[in-house]
């Protein structure tokens, strides 16, 4: 197997308030290549404390108490994420690790056109671009996550939820990071919408080939999209496997009793998209 993309190795980070909480507990964890690799685990088990350490958005009282997060840059050397300063880490972000969080699609911003906003990650990241360049590169990127183009034009409040985080996917992928975290991105929207999404960051993955960290407490739905899936506990990543692996017998008791949680996920359903097909028109005609 290729190297790891991403290694996190024995990462502790605790929120130092009166009564300290250790959040995340000397987790490991390496994401390969255009891997999908699934993070489970109920609320306040330290998913997001993980994705925002990553991205480096902690803000305190959270401290990095321990370990390290390595990056494997194209030219094959490392770059140690926890050592970069303000300035690195903005090139760095959404160049290499770009992130979606859970209500992404109401960060956009009420008062300014779609196109425009998608074309202001292209002013901050690339100021060569002239000015049609960066319009082309946003009428791009709305075909790329299945949004009609003269949507451009359009408005947040005149999208559907569904339409508003594909933009955010959009934005996601403007740069073309090697990462893309995704902390509960669909957790919002409705299940027909949220398996479309789904769909289409897969199609994308293998277009685009990077790497995801999907993260949510529904396993199930884990299980389903990737090629690996982490399950945390208190802090802990207590297991990692292949769903299939997970399936056939998971090693811990927790992660036994998750999977009991998903009776109808043991055998009697396919573990690839198949199940998206008969719904794959089903936004445009909630939208
Ligand atoms: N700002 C904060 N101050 C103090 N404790 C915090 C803070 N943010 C999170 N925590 C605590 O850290 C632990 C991990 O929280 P975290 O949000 O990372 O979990 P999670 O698995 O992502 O949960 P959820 O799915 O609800 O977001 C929890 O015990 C939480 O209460």
């Amino acid at each position: 197997m290729s190297d790891p993309l991403l290694r996190i190795h024995d990462l502790t980070v605790d929120y130092a308030t009166d009564r300290p909480v250790r959040a995340v507990d000397g987790v490991s964890l390496d994401i390969h290549p255009g891997e999908i690799v699934g993070l489970a685990g109920e609320s306040g088990c330290g998913k997001s404390t993980l994705a925002y350490t990553v991205t480096r958005l902690l803000q305190p009282p959270a401290q990095i108490s321990g370990g390290s997060i390595e990056w494997r840059r194209e030219d094959g050397g490392t770059t140690d994420i926890l050592g970069l300063d303000g300035r690195e880490l903005r090139a760095f972000r959404w160049q290499e690790i770009s992130m979606v969080f859970q209500g992404a699609m109401n960060a956009l911003n009420p008062v300014h056109r779609i196109g425009s906003q998608i074309e202001d990650v292209f002013v901050d990241h690339r100021a060569g671009l002239s000015r049609s360049e960066r319009r082309e590169r946003a009428a791009e990127l709305l075909r790329t996550v299945g949004i009609p183009v003269d949507r451009l034009k359009s408005y947040p409040h005149e999208l559907s939820g569904g339409m508003r985080q594909r933009v955010m996917i959009a934005m996601a992928l403007a740069l073309r990071p090697r990462l893309i975290i995704m902390d509960e991105p669909t957790t919002a929207l409705d299940v027909v919408v949220q398996r479309n999404i789904l769909e289409e960051i897969d199609r994308l993955r293998s277009e685009f080939g990077f790497a995801v960290l999907f993260i949510t407490h529904d396993l199930g739905l884990l299980l389903e999209i990737s090629d690996r899936v982490g399950v945390m506990l208190s802090g802990r990543l207590v297991e990692e496997n292949t769903p299939q692996a997970l399936l056939d017998g998971a090693g811990h008791e927790y992660t036994r009793h998750l999977l009991r949680s998903f009776p109808s996920l043991r055998g009697d359903v396919p573990l690839t998209g198949t199940r998206y097909v008969d719904i794959e028109r089903g936004e445009e005609a909630l939208a």
